[in-house]
């Protein structure tokens, strides 16, 4: 569906700003951003619209809106600058209640490489005015953690029978994700979320749109004039008060479960991405990469893809990964479909934007809240783990904890 389409041409213009301070003070309510330390953009507005249960759809209908603009610019060819479009995907279409959408935002404010931007997009000739600034919006009041779709006790059941699956060959690894639903005693403003993680969590990808908000360390796929890199995450260590990372580090990169755990998402995303880099770098081991909360085992692919290939049809090509899928992929999201007893949404699925010229970042959405759009005191929160013959439940049950620490501290608004 595309609201507001117009029917005269439509024109962008960018021009070189000061620095506008922090980007989250121009979100709006119902606004979209996707900020990376200092970086990223914040988009305001919606000129276009386009909702759709297929990543392909999304692409064919980006490539051919995007040809329609007509685009100015003071900035031509700097990445994220001019017309884009910023969207989320559910994880598995034909499983959910959740829509996917792309959203072609009026105003774009953004930072990168110290130099800021303002691209305003229109059906009329459009100057280029900064939009004012709101007011830091309020953490919601009283909150508390209520159980999701199943109790603790009935998930660790279900991820015995996921071991059994594997166990019994059928699988090499599944990915087995849980919700908690956070009631608030008012509604929940999703641009408090944001602002909380993307200040506490500034090395992981922060995002909002259309409700659902979060902070990944995961990216799926980010394509910048050709160079496209993609940064797995797999194997994973709750960070514990009192016991020293470097000893955590050392536990991490030696467990043979958290390696192959690992080695399984890098190889699904090798298979997926190699199809269409050339000169992709695949290093041969992993590093630790350390978040306030867990340490995770991480491996970054880099390669040159042809530029007729969108970071859309990358993202498409290679979600979803053995990071949150599993391995084989199709018996894995079977499993997960029987098993998990979750309607997953936007989780895990591809979030972030596209530009004009198919350059862009998808994070995968993990460590994030979907507002329910029909109760705004409520916000389900979702946390996965890569399940493999020897997981144990009630570790695994401890690690979803852990990744769901910053959106339980965010919309407690912790310090
Ligand atoms: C599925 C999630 O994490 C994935 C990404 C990093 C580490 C993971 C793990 O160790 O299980 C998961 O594969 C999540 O955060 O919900």
């Amino acid at each position: 569906m595309i609201v507001n389409p117009g029917s005269s041409r439509l024109h962008a213009a960018t021009v070189r700003i000061d620095d506008p301070g922090p980007l989250t003070d121009y979100i709006g309510p119902g606004d979209a951003a996707f900020l990376h330390g200092n970086e990223g953009f914040v988009a305001i507005g919606q000129v276009a619209r386009f909702e759709t249960d297929s990543m392909c759809a999304a692409e064919e209908w980006w490539a051919e809106f995007s040809g329609t603009i007509e685009n100015e610019s003071e900035m031509p060819g700097r990445f994220g600058t001019g017309p884009l479009a910023i969207g989320t995907f559910c994880f598995d279409p034909d499983n959910t209640r959740s829509t996917s959408l792309l959203i072609v935002p009026k105003t774009v404010i953004g930072r990168r490489g110290g130099q800021a931007w303002l691209t305003q997009i229109g059906f009329d000739r459009v100057s280029p005015e900064p939009p004012d600034r709101y007011e830091p919006p309020a953490a919601p009041g009283k909150l508390q953690f209520l159980p999701g779709s199943l109790s603790e006790q009935d998930w660790m059941a279900n991820l015995r029978q996921v071991t059994d699956h594997i166990r019994a060959g059928e699988a090499s690894k599944v990915v087995l994700a849980r919700d908690v639903v956070a009631q608030a005693d008012g509604p929940i403003d999703p641009r408090s979320t944001l602002r909380w993680l993307a200040s506490a969590y500034g090395s992981c990808w922060n995002y909002l749109v259309d409700g659902f908000v979060g902070s990944t360390p995961e990216m799926l796929v980010r394509r910048e004039e050709g160079l496209t890199c993609s940064r797995v995450l797999a194997g994973t260590i709750p960070r514990v008060e009192g016991v020293d990372d470097a000893q955590q580090a050392a536990r991490l990169i030696s467990s043979t479960k958290d390696l192959d755990e690992h080695r399984l998402a890098v190889m699904s995303v090798r298979q997926s991405l190699g199809e269409y880099l050339s000169g992709m770098h695949v290093p041969e081991s992993p590093y630790v990469l350390t978040l306030p909360n867990v340490l995770h085992l991480a491996t970054d692919i880099c390669g040159i893809s042809q530029p007729w290939l969108s970071t859309l049809a990358l993202a498409q090509a290679a979600h979803p990964s053995a990071a949150v899928c599993g391995v084989s992929t199709d018996v894995a999201r079977q499993l997960i479909r029987d098993l998990e007893h979750l309607d997953r949404g936007r989780f895990a699925g591809p979030v972030g934007w596209v530009d004009a010229q198919g350059d862009g970042e998808w994070a995968i959405a993990l460590r994030c809240g979907q507002l329910d759009p029909a109760d705004p005191t409520r916000m389900r929160l979702f946390a996965g783990v890569g399940v493999v013959e020897r997981s144990d439940p009630w570790a695994e049950l401890v690690e979803t904890e852990a990744k769901m620490v910053p959106m339980k501290a965010a919309l407690r608004g912790l310090d």
